[in-house]
């Protein structure tokens, strides 16, 4: 029988909803060989609080599976520093969440792990620990020495984005030919060898209301994004914009795109989550591993309640199947 595509699983921040959703993808009936990397306690006592046992076995990397049964999973234990309560952050445990990423990365890296998916963590309190993280997307680039573009996905709708976790005040001098030309080949790129998009469309938003107004709301749109996107269709991509960011997601236009890219976080992400919050997944491209995530955070509110929804969970997890699939030479 073939062997499974491995798929390495970070459960995330220890206080969230990460170890549940973990639990629940055991139960899945996904085609993979799961390594679950966090705590062996959290992990089974949050698989008996929930009533839904696991059977975990040590992970040796010199075994390959061909089949998993439902509730089984391997565990690469990654210790944390303190027992986690659901609902409270706790900073000591911030360097053993780094950690289970570190490894992840490193086994994608070294083509242990087909793939990795990553369960959410909690950037503030990382940051709370004395480590600067602003997100897993920055942290697997360091990692890994790339360029890399944060794109979002729910059903056909696609959003990538110019610039990621930084401070609004950031962003308009972030907004440089550089980066945006680099982050749209990405984008182009990845649609084609990951999603067989032959010939993708893609909208570009403008930075400012109704994308500068014809310069009277803001220059960015005339001095940096028309010019680079001018460049760029030149190459052969299929570009338009600068679009008014307000109206450029009704429902004549999404269904004349392949994706969009936004120039920063809140102008593209709320409204993939509003529109397909709790299926969504997020793909990092450019990295040289396949990784995808999770659409939502750490849900503290939640948490321990038993009430977290899989989807975005599943859907994370099939994705990175899918384009790792696709990724075989
Ligand atoms: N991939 C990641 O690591 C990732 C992604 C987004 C946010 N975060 C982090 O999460 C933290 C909290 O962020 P937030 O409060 O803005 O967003 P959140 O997604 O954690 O929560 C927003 C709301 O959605 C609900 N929700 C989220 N996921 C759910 C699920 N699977 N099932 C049912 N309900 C769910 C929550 O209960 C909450 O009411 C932040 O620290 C942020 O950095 C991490
Ligand atoms: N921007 C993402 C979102 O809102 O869902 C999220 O913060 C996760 O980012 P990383 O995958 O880089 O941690």
């Amino acid at each position: 029988m073939a062997k499974l595509p491995r798929l390495a699983v970070t459960l995330g921040e220890p206080a969230g909803i990460g170890p549940e959703l973990a639990v629940r993808l055991a139960h899945s009936d996904i085609a993979a060989d799961l390594v679950l990397i966090g705590d062996a306690d959290l992990l089974a006592a949050t698989a008996t609080h929930l009533g839904e046992p696991i059977d975990l076995t040590a992970y040796d990397p010199g075994t390959t599976l061909s089949a998993r049964g439902r509730g089984a999973a391997r565990l690469l234990d990654q210790r944390l520093a303190a027992p986690a309560t659901p609902g409270r952050v706790d900073a000591g445990n911030g360097r053993a969440v780094l950690a289970t990423l570190a490894r992840a990365a490193d086994g994608c890296l070294s083509g242990e792990f087909d793939a990795v998916m990553t369960l959410p963590v909690h950037k503030g309190v990382i940051n709370d620990a004395g480590i600067a993280f602003s997100g897993h997307t920055e942290f697997f680039a360091d990692r890994s020495g790339s360029a890399v573009l944060m794109l979002l996905v729910a059903g056909d709708l696609r959003v990538a984005l110019a610039t990621t976790h930084l401070p609004l005040r950031s962003v308009p001098d972030a907004i440089s030919p550089p980066r945006l030309a680099a982050r749209l080949r990405l984008l182009h790129a990845g649609l084609r060898r990951d999603f067989g998009i032959a010939a993708p469309r893609i909208a570009v938003l403008g930075l400012n209301p109704h994308a500068g107004e014809g310069g009277h709301l803001g220059r960015e749109e005339l001095e940096i994004i028309a010019p680079t996107l001018a460049r760029l269709r030149e190459e052969g991509l299929d570009l338009d914009g600068p679009l008014s960011a307000d109206t450029a997601f009704v429902p004549e236009r999404r269904a004349r795109y392949d994706a969009y890219f936004a120039m920063y976080h809140d102008q593209g992400l709320p409204v993939l989550k509003a529109l397909g919050f709790g299926g969504g997944v997020n793909v990092s491209l450019g990295l040289p591993f396949v990784r995808t995530s999770v659409d939502h955070g750490v849900a503290l509110d939640i948490a321990g309640t038993g009430r977290a929804e899989a989807g975005s969970t599943l859907a994370a997890a099939q994705l990175a199947l899918a384009i790792a699939a696709r990724r075989q030479p």
